[in-house]
């Protein structure tokens, strides 16, 4: 089975890459921009203004306003996970029920600390929350460079059908049930991006980023088993695969604000870039939900201290560098 209308609600980078890709599918697409100022920027430039080199597919219908979402089959759902439940909640009144609705942010919800299906269950209680994530940067992906996802629903037959509906011989989704492990790996890999910047923006040398990744990777699974994730889930395409892009590439928006920061701007500098990096976000929220369950993660929990001036850089490294000595697993 595949879907073959697709709506794709939210059209910066990412958005704009996967309506793309749904295109190169051979999906009738819809690409639902925040207002007709976005939307008729992005009819005269053929493209989106966050993703401006990479031509979209003219085939694809560009709109505004929930509406436009009403005869799709399935929804991408593609602004910043603080936008996640807000942006859902206006689709409520034009979706058909049991319409898959796919999360394609990287992130948990400031306040609620609810991961992003539980965030569309939330705001769209009759629609099936699906989640999309792994090491896929929006240049690459809307270029049709080689790329791998995970694609997850609770029900495997609609993770399936959105796999089919979206793969190519250029983008490869795996498809999966573990909703909940693809969603942690996605969020928590942007927090610990931006401890591994940090390190290559202060020059710390290549032995320390894979030292900070690796620890980094444990932190991400033992937050992930506390919170029910699969541990081949977290060691999967949107675990392990994205920390490791998002850890080592200026590509990446995560991993380039620790840098700015490892050079030497204040963190509220570095955030003045323009672009959206999720980890900042995330990580007091990561952080909070990591204390209320007793998982120990002192390289988020030194990504959180730093961007909210509690620490200096220097001060978060010295913290990492004397805990005591422990057994590694
Ligand atoms: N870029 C990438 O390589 C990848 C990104 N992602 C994830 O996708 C998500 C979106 O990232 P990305 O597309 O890159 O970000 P961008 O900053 O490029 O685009 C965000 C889009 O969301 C819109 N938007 C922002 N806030 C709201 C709001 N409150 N209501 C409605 N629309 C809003 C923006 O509109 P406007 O332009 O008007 O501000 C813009 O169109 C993030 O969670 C990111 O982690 C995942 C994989 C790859
Ligand atoms: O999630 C991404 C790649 O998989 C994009 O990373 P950034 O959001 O850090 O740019």
């Amino acid at each position: 089975m595949t879907y073959q209308r697709i709506a794709v609600v939210g059209a910066g980078a990412w958005g704009a890459a996967l309506a793309n890709v749904a295109a190169r599918a051979g999906r009738s697409v819809v690409l639902i921009a925040r207002d007709d100022t976005a939307a008729a920027a992005i009819r005269a430039a053929g493209a989106s203004p966050h993703l401006p080199d990479v031509a979209l597919d003219p085939a694809i219908a560009i709109a505004t306003g929930a509406a436009a979402a009403a005869e799709a089959d399935a929804v991408l759902l593609v602004v910043p996970a603080q936008a996640h439940g807000a942006v859902a909640a206006t689709l409520a009144p034009v979706l058909r029920p049991g319409t898959p609705v796919v999360a394609c942010a990287k992130g948990i919800e400031r306040g609620t600390r609810r991961f992003m299906t539980e965030v569309i269950a939330g705001s769209l209680p009759a629609a099936t929350p699906a989640i999309l994530s792994g090491p896929s940067f929006a240049a690459d992906v809307a270029r049709g460079l080689p790329t791998a996802v995970t694609l997850a629903a609770v029900d495997e037959a609609v993770a399936t059908a959105l796999a089919h509906s979206l793969g190519t011989t250029t983008l490869r989704p795996y498809h999966a049930t573990d909703t909940r492990g693809v969603e942690i790996g996605g969020a928590a890999k942007n927090v610990l991006a931006i401890a591994v910047g940090i390190v290559r923006g202060r020059r710390l040398g290549a032995s320390a980023q894979a030292a900070l990744t690796t620890r980094g990777f444990a932190e991400l699974m033992r937050f992930g088993r506390a919170y029910g994730a699969r541990a081949e889930t977290l060691t999967g395409l949107s675990g392990l695969g994205d920390l490791i892009l998002t850890c080592s590439s200026r590509q990446s928006r995560n991993f380039s604000l620790g840098v700015a920061i490892g050079e030497g701007l204040s963190p509220a500098e570095a955030r003045h870039s323009g672009l959206l990096a999720e980890g900042a976000f995330t990580a007091p929220v990561l952080v909070e939900m990591a204390r209320e369950r007793d998982v120990d993660m002192p390289i988020a929990g030194a990504v959180a201290a730093v961007l909210d001036g509690r620490l200096s850089v220097d001060q978060a490294i010295e913290a990492l560098m004397t805990r005591p000595f422990r057994a590694e697993h």
